[in-house]
């Protein structure tokens, strides 16, 4: 099976606070990969250092077989990694449309003299931008609502359009960050649905969550994290069954 994504060792220290120890992972092509843990584990932390918006202290990370060194946002798309955030952020005034738009540009190539002058080169690849992330819209359920503006969309809609746009980039690992967060029974099954059928499509998926029921139902290897170590890693039944998790997670009034 081919590593798609691999971590050893990713440390990182604010101040006194050790929010992430020695935390490593392994992600084969096709997998839904969950990392979970009480509040303040180091799960967004952990999601921060592999996107470049915190440098780690220590860690080697690959993407593709490739070292990866997560830099800008802008390279991080660049190398392969999307992500979508706990706290929704989309282009509110653009339509749904022109935000899945936005993220298709980091693979286009025609670049900024193009878009100026409006060359055919530019105004053919605008056209097949534009109809690619059409195709996404469709893909995860909200084609009908293409031309809306994003902020009109309801949550469980807009939580869907930053998966499009996520795919959109063409990533070899998708970042979900709380994909469930403020969703009713009725839109996590669909997003559930979803999930399943990006992985079935090949694509890989690296999912934070606190639904422990939709985890422990969709990832095929779950790392639980507490207070920034890595206490257990194996597969959904493996975990569930860890001393240490259940400590974590019943144990010290659920910090
Ligand atoms: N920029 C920062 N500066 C200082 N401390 C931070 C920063 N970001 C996170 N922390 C601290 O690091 C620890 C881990 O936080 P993090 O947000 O990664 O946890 P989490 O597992 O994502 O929690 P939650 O489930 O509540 O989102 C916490 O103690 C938090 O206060």
């Amino acid at each position: 099976m081919t590593t798609v994504f691999k971590v050893q060792g990713a440390s990182k220290r604010f101040g006194g606070l050790q929010a992430l120890t020695d935390v490593s992972m392994s992600i084969n092509q096709g997998q839904v990969y969950g990392l979970i843990g009480p509040n303040g584990a180091g799960k967004t932390t952990f999601f921060n250092v592999i996107t470049g918006l915190y440098t780690p202290d220590g860690g080697h990370f690959e993407l593709g077989g490739a070292p990866y060194t997560p830099s800008t946002v802008h390279e991080v798309a660049k190398a392969g990694i999307a992500r979508t955030f706990q706290n929704i952020r989309l282009f509110a005034e653009m339509t749904a449309l022109e935000n899945v738009m936005v993220g298709r540009h980091v693979r286009s190539g025609s670049g900024l003299l193009g878009a100026i002058f409006r060359t055919s080169a530019f105004k053919q690849e605008e056209a097949a931008i534009a109809q690619r992330a059409q195709e996404l819209l469709d893909y995860v359920g909200i084609g009908k609502y293409a031309e809306f503006k994003a902020r009109t969309l309801s949550y469980g809609d807009q939580r869907r359009l930053e998966i499009a746009r996520a795919l959109a980039t063409d990533p070899k690992l998708i970042a979900l960050d709380e994909p469930a967060a403020g969703m009713n029974a009725t839109e996590k099954v669909v997003l559930r649905e979803l999930i399943d059928r990006i992985r079935k499509d090949g694509r890989t998926i690296l999912l934070i969550e606190h639904d422990v029921k939709l985890v422990m139902g969709l990832c095929d290897r779950v790392t639980v994290l507490d207070y920034g170590k890595q206490i257990a890693e194996g597969t959904p039944a493996e975990v569930q069954k860890n001393e240490k998790v259940i400590e974590a997670y019943l144990g010290a009034g659920g910090h």
